[in-house]
């Protein structure tokens, strides 16, 4: 199982490097990483897990994350009343159109390669389309808003070399325009 020793952290090259497209059919051994990304997502969200293991909680993990320079990324996110909001590993995800509309998490963001607090506001798309191919090779199209198209801004980022804090205002981290929604 993947655990925090296994997550590179902010300062390892791989996480600024563009990271490889893959090609179909995918090689066993990434088959393998998806399963150990999304299982990694489900450990983390689960108190008793998560402790035991001393693991992070994410919604999203980037191959980059765990020392994989390909494009591939786990998203799992929780919907209300123990529902999934979206569950899928995104393989050379492509955000093919995006809103005006600016969005952010009230809160700031997290990173699970990023161990300092950063703090401030990350502006991303509140909507995103993202087309991508699922780990049998099939194309979908995916229209994402709010909550689920941060996270797949922020995982889609890490392979570009891109981590949220390179978004946020150095000057004022809590600048923002004025009719971006907050995400709370
Ligand atoms: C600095 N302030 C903050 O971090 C921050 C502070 C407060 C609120 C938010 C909302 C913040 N922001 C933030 N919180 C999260 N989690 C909330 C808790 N949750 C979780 C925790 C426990 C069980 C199950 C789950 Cl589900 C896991 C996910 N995740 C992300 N990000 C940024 S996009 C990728 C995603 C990620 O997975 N990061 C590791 N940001």
């Amino acid at each position: 199982m993947i655990k925090m020793n296994d997550i590179t952290r902010d300062g390892n090259p791989v996480l600024r490097k563009r990271a490889e497209k893959l090609t179909f059919p995918l090689d066993p051994k990434y088959l393998k990483v998806a399963d150990e990304m999304m299982e990694y997502l489900k450990n983390s969200q689960d108190p008793a897990i998560a402790e035991k293991y001393h693991l992070r909680a994410g919604v999203g993990l980037a191959a980059p994350q765990i020392g994989l320079s390909i494009q591939m990324a786990s998203v799992l996110v929780p919907g209300p009343d123990n529902t999934i909001d979206l569950e899928e590993t995104l393989v050379n995800p492509v955000i093919v159109s995006q809103s005006v509309q600016i969005a952010a998490l009230e809160e700031g963001e997290g990173c699970l390669s990023v161990d300092k607090d950063v703090p401030g506001y990350v502006p991303r798309h509140d909507r995103i389309t993202v087309r991508y191919q699922t780990l049998d090779g099939e194309e979908k199209t995916i229209k994402l808003r709010d909550y689920p198209a941060i996270v797949c801004q922020h995982e889609i980022d890490h392979l570009k070399g891109t981590l949220f804090y390179d978004h946020i205002n150095k000057e004022n981290p809590l600048d923002i325009e004025d009719n971006a929604i907050l995400i709370g």
